[in-house]
């Protein structure tokens, strides 16, 4: 199937200039949606990680449904204020702004292999962030898996030597 296909281009949105990517409409197609998580599940696999994290909040849609067909738990890493636990935050800059990630103190368990996953790969900054923040908790980052990477953004540079798998790859 042609997953790329399926994403809307939004010129322009949040700013003039920015090209987004809207992945509502992949999601809305209920194949497209199913074999868009059955595929990257088919990558991730020989990571053997022990547990799944992904950031707020596109990339709960595709973490929570690859943590089920892995049989994995799930670990939410939440934009500050959201959770109720006592966290551990990463402040990170977006493609469009600023903005942090928190964990609760103990979601990750010291030497567990984290497979992170997010929809998108634009400038690489909320993964970087991410993937401090698992290794601050005594994570080890297992891989990480995108549905897309904006190529032109160069996001994979900040993603140092990690495993990083990605179903669509595009410019920016
Ligand atoms: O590689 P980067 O430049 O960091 O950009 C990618 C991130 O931007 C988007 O999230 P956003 O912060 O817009 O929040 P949302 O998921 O709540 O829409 C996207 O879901 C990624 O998490
Ligand atoms: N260009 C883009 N489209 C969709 N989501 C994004 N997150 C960061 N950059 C983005």
């Amino acid at each position: 199937m042609d997953f790329a296909s399926k994403i809307r281009l939004i010129k322009d949105f949040p700013r003039p200039g920015i090209n987004f990517r809207d992945i509502t409409t992949l999601l809305q197609d209920g194949p497209a949606f199913g074999q868009v998580v059955n595929a990257l599940a088919d990558l991730c696999r020989e990571m053997k990680p022990d547990i799944i994290a992904c950031p707020e909040a596109r990339g709960f849609v595709l973490g929570a449904p690859l943590a089920y067909v892995l049989g994995k738990g799930l670990v939410l890493m939440r934009k500050p204020g959201k959770l109720p636990g006592k966290t551990i935050a990463c402040q990170y800059q977006l493609e469009y702004g600023t903005d942090a990630l928190e964990v609760h103190e103990g979601a990750i368990r010291p030497g567990q292999r984290v497979l992170l996953v997010d929809d998108i790969l634009a400038t690489g900054g909320t993964m970087a962030a991410a993937a401090k923040l698992i290794q601050q908790c005594g994570g080890q980052v297992a891989g990480i898996a995108f549905l897309l990477e904006l190529e032109g953004l160069k996001g994979i540079e900040k993603l140092g030597n990690h495993q990083v798998v990605t179903l669509i790859k595009c410019e920016a």
